[in-house]
């Protein structure tokens, strides 16, 4: 029989009603007997890690998260992680890059509606996620809404609804269906390489996304107090060359040493600065290009590169080369 940790972190799956609104307030022993409830085909025990908003959720969080599943690995054939919504695409991309190699499910998931409230989705989301943990493939999924998603590739696309989450330029992996799991394309199968804990992250990461009239003043502010900043422009990453032009200090950043990564504020397709002016002027060799990585993993994966180097041609190496399906676009 499969055995399963559970590590909860808080969210609206595990709130309550508190007296300034939801706040999270169940444990995780709550949780399992809910699940204990289902009918099951798994051992199960559980851990809390945190009681947290995932609003509040910080890198130093998530090593946390990285270091439970590192510490837990050998004695569990799968893991369960809640975690907030709002910021669980963040946290999914940063624990496939801190767990290398990883040989297991790790499962996040969480809910719109508290588990405890009538209308809510937690029941559906937490059983599909202990059965999707029982799974024998190795890698960080969100299971959500009856779909499972790379770690590196989901987005929380809607504020309210249960489909909060969608599947950014990338296959879904799965579906789930009366406790049916369907392939949608081909997962990592379990391998006996040995995991990596990599959680030695730089949180000196800024994160810009450009509106027509962008002050380049700003830039001298980021020079100063940041090892790494990543630049949402405009359509396939178009930055503005005339008027408050950017192009000077962007330059300025790259010369002081700063890990600059351009990539676009929409949503889908990615981000190609061959195509105009505007983006060919910032091709400079440091660049770093993110093709069709979301900005959720882009985040985290620079904190990590810059964690293990200062080194701008290491980190532009690393960033632009695809981890756990980032990126699959040349
Ligand atoms: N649905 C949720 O979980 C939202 C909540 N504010 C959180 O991210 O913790």
């Amino acid at each position: 029989m499969k055995k399963i940790l559970l590590l909860t972190t808080g969210g609206t799956i595990a709130s309550v009603s508190g007296a300034n609104g939801l706040i999270p307030g169940i444990t995780d022993a709550e949780i399992v007997s809910y699940l204990l409830e289902q009918n099951f085909r798994y051992k199960i025990e559980s851990k809390a890690l945190m009681e947290i908003d995932s609003t509040n959720m910080q890198p130093e969080c998530w090593v946390r998260i990285a270091e439970a599943v590192y510490e837990n690995y050998g004695d569990y054939d799968g893991f369960v992680i809640t975690h907030g919504t709002d910021t669980m695409g963040y946290t999914a991309a940063a624990l496939s890059y801190m767990l290398q190699n990883i040989a297991k499910p790790v499962v996040m998931t969480g809910s719109q509606v508290p588990i405890h409230y009538q209308n809510t989705d937690a029941g559906k989301n937490i059983v599909d996620a202990a059965r999707f943990a029982c799974e024998d493939i190795g890698g960080v999924f969100i299971v959500f809404d009856g779909k499972v998603i790379n770690g590196t590739r989901a987005v929380k696309v809607r504020t309210r609804s249960y489909h909060a989450f969608e599947s950014i330029n990338h296959p879904y992996a799965a579906f789930i269906e009366g406790g049916e799991i369907r392939y949608n394309k081909p997962v990592s199968r379990v391998r006996s390489t040995e995991l990596k804990l990599e959680v030695s992250l730089c949180p000196d990461v800024f994160l810009l996304k450009l509106h027509p009239g962008t002050k380049p003043e700003l830039f001298d502010f980021l020079k100063y107090h940041y090892k790494g900043v990543i630049i949402e422009g405009f359509g396939l990453g178009g930055v503005p060359n005339q008027g408050r032009s950017l192009v000077l200090k962007i330059n300025e950043l790259l010369q002081s040493g700063v890990a600059v990564v351009m990539t676009t504020q929409c949503l889908e397709e990615g981000e190609d600065r061959t195509l105009y002016e505007v983006g060919r002027i910032t091709a400079g060799e440091l660049m770093i290009s993110s093709k069709d990585m979301n900005t959720e993993a882009i985040v985290p994966k620079l904190m990590w590169a810059l964690g293990k180097t200062n080194d701008l041609r290491e980190v532009k190496r690393m960033m632009e080369t695809p981890i756990a399906d980032d990126i699959t676009i040349n």
